[in-house]
């Protein structure tokens, strides 16, 4: 089980400053859409700069051009790049064909997607490395969370791994971790916390622990 930091709220020096403090806790590096919205690829290119040896995760949630752009953020330094599970099977598909040009990985953003289990067992035939089930931040203002969704795809999936997102925090994590996903990503869990290190060294923990 590994665990990915998404940074959604920073610029790119402030993403650099949290990176350093946590690093050692961490195994991936998200640079959230807002935060690609902001600055664009050119974070994903710094982060990796910065952190050669972190995954780094471009969330680009996306939903159309798929080839096209899964190159462009493999071009930037990006390891992993998120497409939404609700794109078109193409789209998919295109981005599975891409990343493996490119030799990086597809994770699927499940947000929005009514039945989580068939889709998740027809992404899973695509050959997507990813399957991530997430609760976007409206959903948690009314207090939802992925935690049924994570049981369902882990019972279909056959080949790709799974992971989960959304308002995931120290309390939550222990419920999440029984599930066994193969990624946990977490942001305000960690960047909101006062003690940021402190959050992210007791969350490394607890999924070692597994
Ligand atoms: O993709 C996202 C929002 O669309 C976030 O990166 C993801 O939800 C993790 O952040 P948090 O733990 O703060 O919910």
């Amino acid at each position: 089980m590994e665990l990915q930091l998404a940074l959604d709220l920073v610029d790119i020096p402030e993403g650099i400053k949290l990176v350093k403090e946590v690093e050692s806790f961490i195994d991936v590096v998200e640079i959230g859409t807002p935060v690609v919205i902001n600055e664009g690829l050119r974070a994903v290119k710094e982060m990796k700069e910065a952190f050669p040896d972190l995954k780094v995760l471009a969330d680009l949630k996306i939903m159309d051009a798929a080839g096209y752009e899964v190159m462009k953020a493999s071009e930037a330094g990006a390891d992993i790049v998120t497409i939404l599970g609700a794109a078109e099977d193409m789209s998919i598909k295109g981005a599975v064909e891409e990343a493996k040009k490119q030799g990086k990985k597809i994770l699927v953003d499940m947000i929005a997607v009514k039945d989580i289990a068939a889709r998740a067992k027809e992404l899973d035939e695509f050959g997507v490395d990813y399957i991530c089930v997430h609760t976007g931040y409206d959903l948690q203002a009314v207090g939802q969370n992925s935690f049924e969704d994570l049981k369902a795809i882990k019972s279909v999936v056959k080949n790709a791994k799974t992971a989960v997102a959304g308002g995931i925090k120290l309390e939550t994590l222990p419920e999440v971790i029984k599930a066994q996903p193969d990624l946990v990503i977490v942001g305000g869990g960690i960047t909101g916390q006062a003690d940021i290190k402190a959050a992210a060294s007791q969350m490394q923990k607890l999924i070692k622990q597994g």
